[in-house]
């Protein structure tokens, strides 16, 4: 069998490879890649060319025949290390990106191109806006995977005893977890919500309207996590937080400190891995943060009032429990298993704060787009006026399914504001991404979703907030990972549906019941010491509405 020698255009000749070629399975140049990819770890078989002394090589034949070693290119590019600033000894690129990660991450894809690298005090990262990659990134097909190494974002919440979310996908917590907590959160379980949601909107009409008639503008963000935590609470533990009792109600302690430790993880992860291991200060704080959380999610499993007392096949129990606690402790799956006590819990806590805290930033983000982008509040308002939607219309999935303007603002609104920004995968191998960027085993590579829905290569005009280039051909034929905020694969948001569903109930009944203005002139920004983009500063009124606009005559 005829043997190739093959290397990296642009590494050493002598680190390549002699690869026996089998003409019986080597038929076509497109096999011949895929054969040699798969020596070399490259992610994007198609993007390999062939090459001796710069000449081309186009034929199967003239490969095998070649007396010399045969140069691989990339996409026409040789194979290289990922480009990125400097930076200072020690801090690394720290001072060249916070406060402002969006921004200066933005400028150092305008510098770099769609894969830099970056440290931070000595962890190393790695992002890109190109959504070919993202989509290799997201697969955990052996290339990359999710594993909380000392260099991910989430190491310093890292729990392996969660399961999901802050823990590595290679262990039995993930497999089990992701086994029993999906089906509570498919389409037709989640359904079964929209009740609770719609009674959640409505009990927070009380404080909304007291503010109104005191004529008091309010944080936006502050009454969001009120609401959005409060919807959560009912979804994960069957809890009334409380937070609408009047309108000076404090946070509930759980919801205090999910926030807080993320607030100090994303202040101990920016400084480093070896800063976690600090016994005072913020990494001491943010454990013992940690250990009274665990303690208060006990407790709060503990006391859930259960919707029946039989355990019950997975779907089944999905549509009747009356929270996920209490359909954690009755699923079964089909050998008579239930989901083990210590994973139970851990995981019920993380979709809890993985919950509330992206959906309060989202609702504020959708209550700042109806004052700041100009027609936002009316063309919404119109259509629930033209669905003959007002006050005492029970919302369901159904009715919401009829609303494309709503479907299209709230899309349009996570594609510019989305509240995740830095899902984090860990390569598995040295391998080559498409573009011929070398990633060493071990690499964090993060697909930075709110630079992929802003790239002017993926988006006509994407600074433009505009719902409408929803119906276009462009955007109804991008690449699948063009649009992620929900990140995607197997370790991607379990909670979406429940998401979704929740915005699209909250958003037409406030924007019924109130029309709301923005009151100073102060640019809106985002807080960089958060996990999520979360708007800090939107202060806004919420006026009750007196007349709404006739049905359009169409
Ligand atoms: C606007 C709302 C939301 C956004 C933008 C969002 C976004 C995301 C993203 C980007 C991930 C991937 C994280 C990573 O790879 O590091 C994720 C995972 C996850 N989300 Fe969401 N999410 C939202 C709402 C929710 C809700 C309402 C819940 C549950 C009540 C939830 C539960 C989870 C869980 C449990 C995971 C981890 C899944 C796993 O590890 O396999 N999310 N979410």
């Amino acid at each position: 069998m005829p043997s190739v020698k093959f290397y990296l255009l642009g590494q050493d000749p002598s680190t390549g490879h002699e690869i026996e070629v089998n003409s019986g399975e080597v038929s076509d140049y497109d096999s011949l890649r895929l054969l040699v990819a798969g020596h070399f770890a490259v992610l994007e078989p198609s993007g390999i060319d062939f090459s001796v002394d710069n000449n081309t090589l186009t034929e199967v034949s003239e490969v095998i025949n070649s007396q010399q070693p045969v140069a691989i290119t990339i996409d026409g590019k040789q194979v290289r290390d990922v480009p990125g600033p400097r930076g200072f000894p020690y801090i690394g690129n720290y001072y060249e990106i916070y406060p402002d990660h969006l921004g200066n991450h933005q400028r150092l894809f305008d510098t770099y191109g769609p894969v830099f690298k970056t440290s931070n005090f000595g962890s190393v990262v790695y992002q890109t806006n190109d959504p070919v990659i993202a989509n290799h990134v997201f697969n955990e097909n052996g290339f990359f995977t999710k594993q909380i190494t000392p260099e991910h974002p989430l190491f310093g919440i890292m729990d392996q005893e969660a399961g999901l979310f802050l823990a590595d996908t290679d262990t039995e917590a993930w497999r089990l977890t992701h086994k029993f907590l999906p089906p509570a959160f498919s389409p037709k379980a989640v359904r079964h919500y929209s009740p609770k949601m719609q009674q959640t909107v409505e009990s927070a009409y009380k404080v909304f309207d007291q503010l109104d008639e005191q004529g008091d503008a309010f944080n936006v963000y502050l009454y969001m996590l009120k609401l959005g935590s409060q919807a959560v609470g009912q979804l994960t533990l069957g809890l009334d937080f409380n937070h609408f009792s009047s309108i000076y109600a404090p946070l509930h302690k759980m919801v205090r400190d999910i926030a807080e430790l993320l607030e100090l993880n994303k202040k101990v992860s920016t400084m480093g891995s070896w800063y976690s291991y600090l016994p005072f200060g913020d990494p001491a704080k943010l454990r013992h943060v940690r250990n009274g959380l665990e303690q208060q999610m006990e407790a709060a499993i503990a006391a859930v009032t259960p919707n029946g007392v039989e355990d019950l096949e997975l779907q089944d129990a999905a549509l009747k429990a009356s929270c996920i606690a209490d359909y954690a402790v009755r699923a079964v799956d089909n050998q008579g298993e239930k989901l083990p006590a210590r994973y139970r819990n851990h995981s019920i806590m993380v979709a809890t704060a993985a919950g509330f805290t992206t959906t309060s930033s989202l609702l504020s983000w959708l209550l700042y787009g109806l004052t700041t982008y100009e027609g936002m509040q009316e063309r919404l308002l119109q259509e629930l006026i033209d669905n003959d939607i007002d006050d005492d219309t029970v919302l369901d999935a159904d009715i919401i399914g009829k609303l494309p303007f709503l479907d299209k603002y709230v899309k349009e609104m996570q594609r510019k504001h989305n509240p995740s920004y830095q899902p984090g995968r860990t390569a598995q191998h040295d391998l080559i991404l498409p573009g011929g960027y070398k990633i060493p085993k071990g690499g964090i590579v993060i697909p930075a979703l709110h630079h992929i829905h802003n790239n002017p290569k993926l988006w006509d005009n994407p600074a433009r907030f505009n719902p409408d280039r929803w119906d276009t051909e462009e955007v109804k034929n991008r690449h699948r990972s063009t649009y992620i905020p929900f990140a995607q694969g197997p370790r991607g948001c379990i909670g979406f549906n429940f998401a979704l569903l929740e915005v699209k109930i909250f958003l037409p009944k406030l924007v019924y019941r109130y029309h709301w203005s923005k009151v100073d002139e102060e640019a809106v920004e985002y807080d960089p010491f958060f996990q999520l983009i979360r708007p800090t500063n939107f202060m806004a009124r919420a006026e009750r509405r007196v007349k709404w606009p006739a049905k359009s005559t169409q």
